[in-house]
């Protein structure tokens, strides 16, 4: 089942220019892609056409058949994007509880979920957010994105800030979530072999189009 789509999607923030110039995709459950671009070339602005926290100028996009603006789309999906999501002054699982109940899940990750265990969360669910360090925020910035158990997820430089065990356990982690029907769209600028190694499709941004690199 076909999770996200763009056809022909085209996005300038200025009259003219052009940083989407028709962008074609199509992830389907269960499916990991993986879209690389050096900086500057539009893998965040995609992303954020796609979480709903931007218009296209043209072109048709959906999540899990709705336009990603709409509250259907915001319930099937999680996002993790450069700056964290995470309130501060509360802990880690009351940040992760309150988007769970703010999307309206029925369940939600609780501190004994496989998804806490392997983000190795489970040590620091009582902390205040604020006080994590950059990593650790990530991870927890990740197991809220998932909190609700969306069908997609968004994830903008998945491993940067990362130290390499736990760049490691993330993309086992991300492979394993594809794997139990998941759709997955990570961005980066670097593509790095471990990202690149659990996608089954690997597209490339240039000049504003994606073009497919390979498949798994
Ligand atoms: N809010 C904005 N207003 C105007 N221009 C913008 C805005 N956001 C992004 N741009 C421009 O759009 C282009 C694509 O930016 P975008 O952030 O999507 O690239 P990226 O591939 O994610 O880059 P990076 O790897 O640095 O995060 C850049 O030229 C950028 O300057």
């Amino acid at each position: 089942m076909t999770i996200a789509y763009a056809r022909n999607l085209w996005k300038a923030y200025r009259p003219g220019e052009w940083v989407l110039r028709g962008v074609e995709l199509k992830v389907e459950e269960g499916e990991l892609v993986v879209i690389v671009g050096p900086n500057g070339s539009g893998k965040t602005t995609l992303l954020r056409i796609l979480a709903g926290l931007l218009r296209p100028s043209r072109g048709e996009v959906r999540v899990c058949g709705h336009p990603p603006w709409s509250l259907e789309a915001k319930r099937c999906r999680g996002v993790v994007m450069h700056h964290s999501f995470l309130y501060d002054e509360l802990t880690v699982a009351e940040n992760i509880e309150l988007y769970a109940r703010l999307n309206n899940a029925s369940s939600y990750v609780s501190a004994s979920d496989p998804i806490v265990e392997k983000l190795g969360l489970r040590a620091r669910l009582s902390q205040l957010a604020g006080w994590l360090s950059f990593g650790w925020r990530r991870r927890g910035d990740i197991a809220r994105a998932l909190a609700h158990k969306p069908r997609l997820l968004l994830i903008d430089e998945p491993l940067t800030g990362l130290d390499p065990d736990a760049a490691k356990t993330l993309t086992v982690m991300l492979r394993g979530l594809a794997d139990s029907g998941t759709a997955i769209i990570a961005a980066t600028p670097k593509g790095e072999p471990e990202l690149l190694g659990i996608a089954d499709k690997v597209y490339e941004i240039r000049e504003g189009k994606l073009l497919e690199m390979g498949k798994r």
